[in-house]
């Protein structure tokens, strides 16, 4: 019997042992129901692609509630420990209160281990209902960054002693003027670095160059947030062109011939860069991309993006090929490898425990960690047969409400089907 091991990181290379340990969350609310039929849709997939001659030995660690029942602790050391060593972990989503009580732990996961990207790849599925009139338009990858922004959570409540320090501080030393109501006012921070910003840009463009796209947008508000948004646009293009100069052609430089030479030499200085194949690497302010990729979905690839925007973009990007039920995701270093396969929705909690949701989005984050791993003969028998069942219009509640013929089934049934359907 092969002996499990851990998988291991030397200068950049991952090693993928024949039987890795993975450690994986099962996660609050609906995700104890849509783990386990990951699980097994996993282990079918492994067994199958590679007749047991590779196979993933579980280790189960704990957050959120579950945790919190066994240890008192929401988020303990060893968890994250764990994590930090085996390099690759899975998890079900995690509660998070609104208004008060503890700090997302999901949050928490990615800071605290560095998770800097976090990619959520949008792709329809044939079959899938949609709201929209060619879902199959949309094929984009979000690259959303993971550490930093107003997601960072540093912020201060009301009527508080640190509040008023931070507002007497932000009018009496800043010179600031402009808190509307600075009595009754909370306040927030924003960080956002050139360091944190050119490291997500970075991955997006290799990813973009990596898998042949077309183009990378850096989705903004720096018309309103200067120093912030602006500045992530700004320091992204300057990636860029510093780093890839000769590989893409950005808008910034279209910008910049506009300004010299006229519009005409810009347009025919883009023309001859794509030409001779360089990738466009072009921005968009947030508010007027959310309603281009509902209008002409087409002319996105890579989205680069600040945490709270790719929050609001992934959710409506999923909704678009079919809602938040298949919509993967994976929290990723690409420096250090480590990294946290999970789905973009939440413990969705009027559902726990009633084996009904949809687990697609939990499965497809798996079928990102197979790739992840270099496992890709499992993740295409997955990936493969969510094709064949959704075509056969055998799905969970989400999509037999929107569905003409469907046979609805639960999300047990949704991954034996799925496991029937491998070939
Ligand atoms: N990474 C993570 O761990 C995340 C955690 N959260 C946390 O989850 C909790 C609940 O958040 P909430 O805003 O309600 O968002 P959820 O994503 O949990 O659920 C919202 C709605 O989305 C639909 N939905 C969600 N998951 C599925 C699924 N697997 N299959 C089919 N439909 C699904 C359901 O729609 P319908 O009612 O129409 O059937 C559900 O009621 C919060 O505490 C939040 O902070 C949220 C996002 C990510
Ligand atoms: O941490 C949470 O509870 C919400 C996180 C979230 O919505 C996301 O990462 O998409
Ligand atoms: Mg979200």
């Amino acid at each position: 019997m092969t002996q499990a091991e851990k998988i291991t990181v030397e200068n950049g290379k991952m090693n993928v042992p024949n039987k890795p340990i993975i450690p994986f969350i099962e996660g609050d609310g609906t995700g104890p129901d849509i783990w386990a039929a990951t699980k097994r849709v996993i282990e079918a997939a492994v067994d199958k692609a590679y007749n047991g001659e590779k196979q993933i030995e579980w280790k189960e660690i704990y957050a959120g509630q579950k945790s919190y029942d066994k240890s008192g602790e929401w988020l303990p050391d060893n968890t994250l420990n764990t994590i930090n060593d085996y390099k690759i972990a899975i998890k079900g989503p995690l509660t998070t209160p609104v208004g008060g009580g503890i700090r997302s732990l999901n949050v928490a996961l990615r800071q605290e281990l560095d998770l800097f990207t976090c990619l959520r790849p949008v792709r329809y599925f044939s079959g899938v209902p949609s709201p929209v009139k060619n879902p199959e338009d949309v094929d984009m990858a979000i690259f959303r960054e993971n550490t930093e922004d107003i997601y960072a959570g540093i912020e201060w409540q009301k009527g508080t002693d640190s509040v008023k320090k931070v507002i007497d501080f932000l009018q009496d030393e800043m010179g600031v003027d402009s808190i509307r109501f600075p009595e009754t006012s909370g306040i927030g921070i924003k960080p956002v670095s050139e360091e944190g910003t050119k490291r997500l840009v970075r991955a997006a463009i290799d990813y973009a160059l990596n898998e042949g796209r077309q183009n990378v947008t850096l989705v903004h508000k720096g018309n309103i947030m200067k120093f912030t948004e602006g500045s992530f646009k700004s320091w992204g293009y300057e990636v860029a062109e510093q780093e890839y100069g000769n590989k893409v052609f950005t808008w910034a430089e279209y910008d910049r011939i506009v300004e010299k030479d006229g519009k005409e030499a810009a347009n025919k200085a883009q023309d001859e860069a794509v030409a001779a194949g360089k990738m466009i690497v072009k921005d968009a302010i947030a508010d007027i991309f959310l309603q281009q990729i509902l209008t002409r979905p087409k002319e996105f690839d890579v989205v680069a993006t600040m945490n709270l925007n790719g929050d609001y973009i992934s959710d409506a990007l999923a909704a678009q090929v079919g809602g938040i039920g298949i919509a993967p995701g994976a929290n990723i270093n690409y420096d250090t490898g480590h990294a946290i396969f999970e789905a973009t929705h939440g413990t969705a909690p009027k559902y726990a425990g009633m084996d009904k949701v949809n687990p697609s989005s939990m499965i497809l984050s798996a079928v990102l960690m197979l790739e992840h791993l270099g496992w890709r003969e499992a993740a295409d028998l997955i990936t493969k047969a969510m094709d064949t069942t959704i075509a056969s219009k055998v799905v969970t509640y989400d999509f037999a409400r929107m569905m003409e013929g469907a046979a609805e089934v639960k999300t047990s049934g949704f991954g034996d089907e799925l496991i029937k359907n491998m070939d």
